[in-house]
């Protein structure tokens, strides 16, 4: 039974708008709502059949607001991954080990780190200690420490394990997998066998992994996993209306990306926003069990950008959709001379071209354009593949060195290429707002190329020419661009690289702010 948060006595009535807040009578609640509204929650967790649990905003939320602070209730390492330091994470090399239970530690200082605890004590069953031998590459004893440190719980956090209790494993969908049996191979005979865990049943071990797999949160640089009892509660939408950072201690932040209407479900996206839609159907379907049914995963165009469109090989104007829905396509036809080809002819196509675009080495400027040379009588222009490598150009370009060939700077880059950088940063920015509305980090890092492409042209203007209106007005949008590129960035963890470009921006925003008060 909950409590009123006023007198503390059982409470059967909660908070009409958050839903969270518990009183026993009409009375404690009016008393309490000076106090209250303050803090009543932006969001109220609802349900359906179709979504399970979900939360929808009890109030008008404006963009920018934070609606969720919510800390780990586990952090492990991802289950892919080749060995780390058990207490930060970093990639170890073996040279030093856990002196109570020998998993491979950076050095003594994360030995008494409380998140190595639960595995150090599980894993002194053992008459030996553990050893591991494969280093610098993916190794599959790893895959044990997030479901041992879940199950820890159990015994020793009754409230935690409490909250991974009510998450959604799955458990049905998952026992016909290859996951579950890499994960009987992997986790449960490995604790059994190797560690000598027989603490949990076999049901609840697989219990545990599905939980990973469908509420885990990657916690992007450092190759954490993490498992947020409240957050966990979001759903997914292919163009989700919030945006989530996590700060240096791995609590995960959740910030509305444009305005959530009261009433309107809170979304976050569970895949990659910029991906096609077979791709994020792909990860949706094998990693969390279901099929996403929104307005984006419907439209064969993706909202009019053609993100997934092939190009017709027998008309010179068509483009080529999947028929007669995204979602089971049956054959892809083109949408003027109705040519088809069938759904395994275009996954081929595409299987081919992918391995094509991974092989594209980093700073490779000229294989890069060829990629998009090659490819603009094939794919629409806006394809997935095409602004993937789009995205990569507008950031190369200027970039400055390279490792084979020599790239110049932005200050010797040819006319034509600057353009050509200011060009891709606009293209790939209309997709990054459609996709990921509001405040994104793609949309600050596209900022941030594009203002220096604009800074750039300034400096090359004749003396004559720098004071005029329009020019200033140049200088004024790349202010503007470094201010919401600096705030966006900064608001990601100093752990991560995004947080010191974010840093930089700011600088460079104090350079372009003094330069146009000296030009007034
Ligand atoms: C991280 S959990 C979200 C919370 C979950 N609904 C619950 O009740 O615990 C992810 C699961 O929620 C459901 N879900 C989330 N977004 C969905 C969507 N757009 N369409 C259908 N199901 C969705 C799926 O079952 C998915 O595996």
């Amino acid at each position: 039974m909950d409590s009123c948060a006023v007198c503390g006595c059982a409470a059967s009535q909660r908070c009409g708008k958050c839903h969270l807040t518990a009183y026993c009578s009409k009375d404690h609640q009016k008393h309490h709502w000076k106090a209250h509204r303050t803090e009543c929650s932006p969001y109220r967790v609802s349900q359906s059949e179709a979504l399970g649990r979900y939360m929808e905003a009890s109030r008008d939320i404006p963009a920018g607001e934070v609606i969720l602070k919510d800390s780990p209730l586990v952090l492990g390492p991802r289950q892919v991954t080749m060995p780390v330091c058990l207490g930060c994470f970093t990639p170890v090399n073996g040279t030093y080990s856990c002196t109570a239970c020998g998993w491979p530690l950076c050095g003594p200082g994360c030995q008494g780190n409380s998140l190595h605890k639960p595995e150090c004590h599980l894993s002194q069953n053992r008459a030996s200690k553990v050893e591991v031998h494969k280093f610098m590459q993916v190794n599959q004893m790893y895959e044990c420490i997030t479901p041992l440190r879940c199950l820890w719980l159990r015994d020793n956090d009754a409230p935690g394990w409490a909250a991974l209790s009510l998450m959604e494993a799955h458990q049905g969908h998952r026992r016909a997998t290859n996951v579950h049996e890499m994960n009987q191979v992997n986790v449960v005979n490995f604790m059994k066998q190797y560690l000598k865990v027989t603490a949990f049943e076999e049901e609840e071990i697989h219990r545990i992994c599905g939980i990973i797999d469908v509420n885990g949160f990657e916690i992007p640089g450092p190759n954490i996993l993490g498992l947020y009892g409240k957050a966990c509660l979001l759903e997914h939408q292919c163009v989700p209306n919030t945006m989530r950072t996590f700060d240096s201690n791995f609590n995960l932040v959740i910030r509305a990306a444009v305005k959530i209407p009261k009433g309107h479900h809170i979304s976050t996206s569970y895949t990659d926003p910029m991906w096609g839609t077979a791709n994020r159907q792909l990860h949706l379907t094998t990693t969390k069990y279901f099929k996403c049914s929104c307005a984006r995963c419907l439209d064969p165009t993706e909202l009019g950008t053609h993100l997934s469109s092939l190009k017709c090989s027998q008309c010179s104007e068509g483009l080529v959709l999947p028929s007669p829905s995204p979602l089971n396509p049956e054959v892809w036809a083109c949408n003027s001379c109705q040519a088809t080809q069938t759904t395994d002819h275009v996954e081929q196509f595409l299987k081919q071209l992918g391995e094509k675009l991974v092989m594209l080495k980093e700073n490779s400027l000229g294989i890069s354009e060829s990629f998009l040379k090659s490819t603009s009588s094939r794919l629409s222009e806006n394809h997935y593949y095409r602004s993937d490598v789009k995205l990569a150009l507008a950031q190369m370009y200027g970039r400055g060195g390279g490792n084979s060939q020599q790239q110049p700077d932005l200050k010797d880059l040819p006319k034509d290429l600057l353009e050509r950088k200011e060009n891709l940063c606009r293209e790939v920015l209309e997709l990054a707002d459609l996709f990921s509305p509001g405040e994104s980090r793609l949309r600050a890092l596209l900022l941030y190329e594009l203002q220096a492409t604009c800074r750039e042209r300034h400096r090359r203007l004749p003396k004559r020419l720098k004071n005029t209106a329009q020019s200033r007005q140049m200088l004024q949008d790349c202010a503007e661009w470094l201010k919401e590129a600096s705030g966006i960035l900064q608001r990601e963890s100093p752990l991560q690289d995004e947080y010191h470009l974010g840093l930089q921006a700011e600088e460079e925003l104090n350079e372009v702010t003094s330069v146009l008060a000296r030009l007034r």
